[in-house]
């Protein structure tokens, strides 16, 4: 994939970002999410790229735009799979919270994992402690070997995890073992995302989220140096027959090359609202201000972006 191309998925994010971020805190999940989808469809749809979307808004008879399946791009140019999140963190933008992002990933055709929408078991950690963690290991032994590898004691390490009942447990142990926690209400892409930057203070992320969101962070790990283990967690029969079509033993770990094969990946986000990393979208009258990252697997880039949107020249946001 050419280089330049990081530069054009910026715009593509950042258009979803703007066009959601209207919706702040209006309450309107449904509203916010068809604005960034539709933003996002029609920025991607100007971008030189044969792509077909693999992880998107759902099936094709579920999702009129950005379905599983749906060609987009110019058609010239790198054939490539997409993975696409237009607001990560639904509910966060429908509250105005903490961490939404407009969110995408590609990789050569065939490199990113299809998940299918079901949960999925997630550990991750950033950079330095790469090697070190291990989803079938106890929360215990994983806290130990972060706060080993990061050269601290296991009181000063910070795990992230999704608030949810189905990780009681989980807290419970993080809870024992003199660890900290940042409880997380959505997003764990961010949340995955934020164990590479020390900046965040967060150092690992535990629990089950969405599998497509798996995939987005893996990738984003990927351009950071980072590791993500998966587990898919299929619920009923369903999902069980769902993963083994796609001949994924659900019993398997999946690793970093299971969910983006290759290096030739690259990860983009736009804060619809604001996070740790990134800012959200403000508007200031006459111009939209946003912050993004974009990075690159292949060559470990990684770029944050301000961007300033003139909302005379462009009122619709879209091209350009
Ligand atoms: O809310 P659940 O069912 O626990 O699912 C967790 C998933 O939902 C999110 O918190 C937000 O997802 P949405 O953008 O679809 O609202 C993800 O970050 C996470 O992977």
């Amino acid at each position: 994939m050419e280089r330049s191309l990081t530069m054009e998925l910026v715009r593509v994010t950042e258009g979803a970002a703007q066009a959601s971020a209207r919706w702040m805190g209006r309450g309107k999940k449904d509203e916010a999410d068809d604005a960034a989808t539709t933003a996002m469809r029609d920025i991607f749809n100007t971008v030189d790229m044969q792509g077909t979307v693999v992880i998107g808004e759902g099936e094709m008879d579920e999702a009129p735009m950005l379905y599983i399946g749906e060609k987009l791009g110019t058609g010239i140019g790198p054939e490539v799979d997409v993975a696409v999140d237009p607001v990560e963190g639904t509910s966060i933008l429908a509250a105005g919270g903490w961490n939404a992002l407009a969110v995408l990933a590609i990789a050569d055709k065939g490199n990113l994992l299809h998940a299918p929408d079901m949960y999925m078991d997630k550990i991750a950690v950033g950079p330095d402690c790469v090697g070190c963690i291990d989803i079938n290991a106890s929360v215990i032994d994983n806290l130990k070997a972060v706060a080993k590898a990061k050269n601290k004691d296991i009181e000063d390490v910070v795990a992230t995890i999704l608030n949810r009942d189905r990780h009681a447990h989980i807290i419970e142990q993080i809870r024992e073992a003199g660890a900290r926690i940042k409880l997380i209400d959505n997003g764990d892409v961010a949340g995955a995302i934020n164990t590479a930057f020390d900046s965040t203070g967060v150092d690992i992320l535990f629990g089950a989220g969405g599998a497509p969101e798996g995939v987005l962070a893996a990738v984003a790990l990927k351009c950071l140096g980072g590791e993500l283990q998966g587990k898919l967690l299929p619920e009923d029969d369903a999902q069980l027959q769902r993963c083994l079509s796609m001949g994924v033993d659900p019993s398997k770990v999946l690793l970093m090359d299971d969910l983006v094969k290759g290096d030739d990946a690259i990860f983009a986000a736009t804060g619809i609202t604001d996070g740790e990393l990134l800012r959200g979208v403000q508007f200031k009258g006459s111009y939209a201000t946003t912050h993004s990252i974009v990075m690159r697997a292949k060559s470990g880039t990684v770029r944050f972006i301000e961007g300033t949107h003139s909302l005379k020249k462009k009122p619709n946001l879209v091209i350009g």
